[in-house]
């Protein structure tokens, strides 16, 4: 209990600082990280004309056009607007649409890879489950019953039609050898998540975590976080075997910015570098018709909420 406790109190420092945690003894099994980032990795080294002619056409775009832009080349700093603006869609800056995984979307498959449905929806089984704790995590961080986010992500969150909008992702920065980026480019722009918790596969931990680079060697082009004390983007890479949780808009507007959604971005490889970078990204949605609003235990006189309520839909 006492354990639990510290755990619950060390996530509210870890988010309350950094909006970000790496998190260990998941209980997410290897072999459904290995299955489902192999199976990855084999749909984005499909023939274009594979990708293209397995999908069925009215969900193609989503799957082909992330194979096939190149979606690791976001537009110079100076070019971007910064930051987007919430609830404009193009929530993230990307050049190429997000391969969108709805866990019902079966159509969306394609053909050619058969193993790639039964690995996703094993792997998104699997990480919705560790939502599901880290949601009790969060409630008792910030004084609220261990079950409040249930009626948002639990196991029977579906029961009067709102079921929760997590989708997977499978990202794809490719390789820059032959197209080295210009000054400032970046492989994902700086963003902040707009939803719930984003729980992070990185390829720094390729295949259940048997890959992962030796401590202290930064990842050739990935994930930095920004110190929201110094503005510095720091390497974010993991530690053996874990996922990369950070909190998403919602989170810090229920919570009253208690904890915090704190800006990111993908860095570049070094030139010459030809790495390309899969990544599983689970991004957790509430039910789009769910009212995010200040939890009664993260205000008080001397703290009003900083937020208006909001319709977690409002902001995709
Ligand atoms: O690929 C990564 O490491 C980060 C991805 C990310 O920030 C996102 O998809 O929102
Ligand atoms: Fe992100």
């Amino acid at each position: 209990m006492e354990q639990a406790l510290d755990v619950c109190r060390q996530w509210r420092e870890a988010f309350g600082r950094w909006g970000f945690a790496h998190v260990v003894g998941h209980g997410v099994p290897d072999e459904h990280i290995e299955e489902c980032y192999a199976a990855a990795e084999r749909f984005f080294a499909l023939p274009m004309e594979d990708k293209l002619s397995d999908c069925v056409r009215a969900a193609a775009h989503q799957w082909a056009r992330d194979g096939a832009t190149a979606r690791g080349i976001t537009r110079p700093r100076d070019s971007r607007p910064s930051p987007p603006p919430k609830g404009s869609g193009a929530a993230d800056g990307h050049s190429g649409a997000p391969a969108r995984v709805h866990h019902s979307d079966a159509d969306l498959f394609p053909r050619s890879l058969p193993e790639l449905k039964p690995a996703t929806h094993r792997y998104f089984g699997s990480v919705q489950r560790l939502l599901q704790a880290i949601m009790e995590i969060t409630a008792v961080s910030v004084g609220m019953p261990r079950s409040y986010f249930a009626r948002f992500w639990g196991a029977d969150a579906g029961a009067g039609g709102t079921s929760p909008h997590n989708i997977l992702r499978l990202a794809h920065y490719r390789s820059q050898a032959g197209m080295p980026p210009r000054a400032n480019q970046l492989r994902y722009g700086e963003h902040t998540d707009f939803q719930g918790y984003t729980l992070l596969w990185q390829d720094h931990n390729a295949n259940g975590g048997s890959q992962t680079a030796p401590d202290g060697v930064p990842p050739k082009g990935g994930l930095q976080v920004r110190d929201p004390q110094t503005g510095a983007f720091l390497d974010a890479p993991p530690p053996p075997k874990a996922f990369t949780v950070n909190a998403g808009d919602l989170i810090q507007c229920w919570t009253n910015d208690v904890l915090l959604s704190n800006t990111h971005r993908v860095a570049n490889p070094p030139a010459g570098d030809g790495t390309a970078r899969v990544c599983l990204v689970f991004f957790a949605g509430p039910h789009p018709d769910t009212i995010v609003e200040c939890l009664p235990t993260c205000t008080d006189r001397e703290r009003p909420p900083r937020h208006a309520p909001v319709k977690a839909g409002a902001t995709t």
